[in-house]
């Protein structure tokens, strides 16, 4: 018998093409993701040196950051560095036989919401994206992680990565989620607990009770933030929900293809006493909802909270940093976290601009009006996440409470293109990253649920979702 190994191990070893004495592996990339902020150097690199894409039909490419959300996006785009970016990848994917998402195209989205959707995304592969929030694809059973623009270059010329083994750590949240708590408070509180620096070294499997109910998109939202806790990758093991999403995907396996590969992946799973580096264990009935404060995602407390005291920190280069967030923010220490009055609110990302999210916030806003002073917007995260939700009439009733409902993309996550903040703007957003100026210059985000946004869009402040009537 072979000694037990964990989900990691197996997809890893599974993918190894060359192992050197010191530990450096050539691993076989499965699926390359591109988008046109990091690939466009890689591209003129293979120019240069006269490659071509070793497998493209490997490779899949979707213009996402840049895009506007307009419905005028149609017209074309405004901004000229936004402009020259998206024009490249169209003329790459075309000049290296690449299939492309234009803006137009009912597929485009964030890259990380179009890959499962067509199936690209599939449990075992390995799967790369020059992109740090590809670990979204780990909900899938396979491993995932971004790559910078020389190693896009690399997997595009050879579809292999170079890459050492990282260390394996285990969270696991048992129990099952109070009713309003959701998969973003999971993850936020995993990362308020383990650090921003928490998973540097590892990949992270996670398991338990509570991930098991979760839905696809709700492994993909946690999975998504594994990268904000420091992780290379974020992992879960494909099991009969994984399943039912996967089947009848546009590129998943058919017929008796299906069949083998459906008894492979179920054989990826941790076996029984596999070694973990790390283990944290986490109890999803005390988990309330989160909300971020400050400037990282590890600055999180409860919706019942109050804004932390930094005085109150020992170390004295933390106090600092987090004085420095809290002036940032604008904040003063005891400020009840209710008490937050909101200007901008954001729905969408590729942590929660999915089908199930919307209808989450549908749920809430039905027949309720967006606070006076609030501007609210809701970006799906792709243009069939667009289409199913207009299906199911949820436009309508996000534009009959005021929201501005958008063109899919990253939007407002990051000020890369048209929707930003404002200079002193705060923003209940349900993307993932709040670091400074993220959503524009010294605008202010806090991280929320979708369902946590939705109700702060309609009250103008933070609320406890638990108590919305
Ligand atoms: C632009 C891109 C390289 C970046 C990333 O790697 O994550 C972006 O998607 C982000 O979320 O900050
Ligand atoms: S939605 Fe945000 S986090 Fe996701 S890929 Fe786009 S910019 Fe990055």
């Amino acid at each position: 018998m072979s000694a037990p190994r964990t989900l990691y191990d197996k997809i890893f070893d599974d993918h190894v093409v060359d192992r050197q004495d010191d530990g450096t592996c050539l691993l076989y990339i499965d699926r390359h993701l591109v988008h046109e902020v990091t690939s466009p150097q890689a591209f003129e690199g293979l120019r240069m040196s006269g490659r071509k894409v070793r497998h493209p039909e490997k490779t899949l490419a979707v213009v996402d950051h840049n895009v506007s959300t307009s419905p005028e996006r149609k017209f074309g785009i405004k901004n000229e560095e936004s402009r020259i970016q998206v024009e490249a990848l169209a003329k790459n994917a075309k000049d290296f036989g690449v299939e492309y998402y234009s803006e137009n195209d009912i597929r485009q989205g964030i890259v990380h919401i179009i890959g499962p959707e067509q199936g690209f995304t599939l449990p075992g592969m390995t799967i790369v994206c020059g992109d740090s929030h590809t670990s979204t694809h780990g909900a899938f059973g396979a491993l995932a992680h971004g790559i910078g623009t020389s190693e896009v270059e690399h997997v595009l010329a050879t579809q292999t990565l170079i890459q050492r083994k990282a260390k394996n750590m285990l969270v696991r949240v048992d129990g099952q989620l109070p009713e309003g708590v959701t998969a973003k408070d999971i993850i936020l509180a995993i990362i308020g607990e383990i650090g921003t620096a928490g998973g540097t070294g590892y990949v992270i499997e996670y398991a338990g009770e509570a991930i098991r109910s979760l839905s696809m998109e709700g492994r993909m939202t946690i999975c998504n933030m594994s990268i904000e806790g420091g992780a290379r990758a974020g992992l879960i093991a494909a099991d009969e929900t994984t399943f039912a999403y996967v089947k009848d995907k546009p590129r998943a396996p058919k017929g008796a293809a299906w069949d083998a590969a459906l008894a492979y992946w179920k054989t990826l799973q941790s076996d029984e006493g596999a070694h973990f580096d790390k283990v944290i264990v986490l109890d999803a009935a005390k988990l309330p909802p989160i909300v971020s404060w400050g400037s990282s995602p590890e600055d999180v407390v409860s919706v019942q909270g109050i804004v932390p005291n930094p005085d109150d920190i020992s170390d004295e280069n933390k106090r600092t940093s987090k004085q420095r967030a809290l002036d940032y923010m604008g904040l003063t220490p005891g400020t009840k976290i209710t008490d937050i009055t909101l200007d901008r609110v954001f729905i969408g990302s590729c942590t929660n601009g999915r089908i199930e999210d919307l209808r989450a916030v549908a749920k809430v806003v039905e027949g309720k009006t967006v606070s006076a002073h609030v501007d609210a917007m809701i970006v799906p995260g792709s243009g069939l996440v667009k289409e199913q939700a207009e299906a199911e009439g949820l436009d309508k009733i996000f534009r009959a409470a005021g929201f501005d409902w958008r063109e899919p993309g990253c939007s407002m996550c990051l000020a890369m293109n048209d929707d930003r903040l404002k200079p002193h703007e705060r923003c209940a957003s349900t993307s993932n990253r709040n670091f400074e100026g993220r959503q524009g210059f010294k605008g202010r985000t806090h991280l929320v649920s979708p369902a946590m946004a939705a109700a702060a869009a309609i009250a103008g402040h933070f609320v406890d979702i638990r108590d919305w009537k």
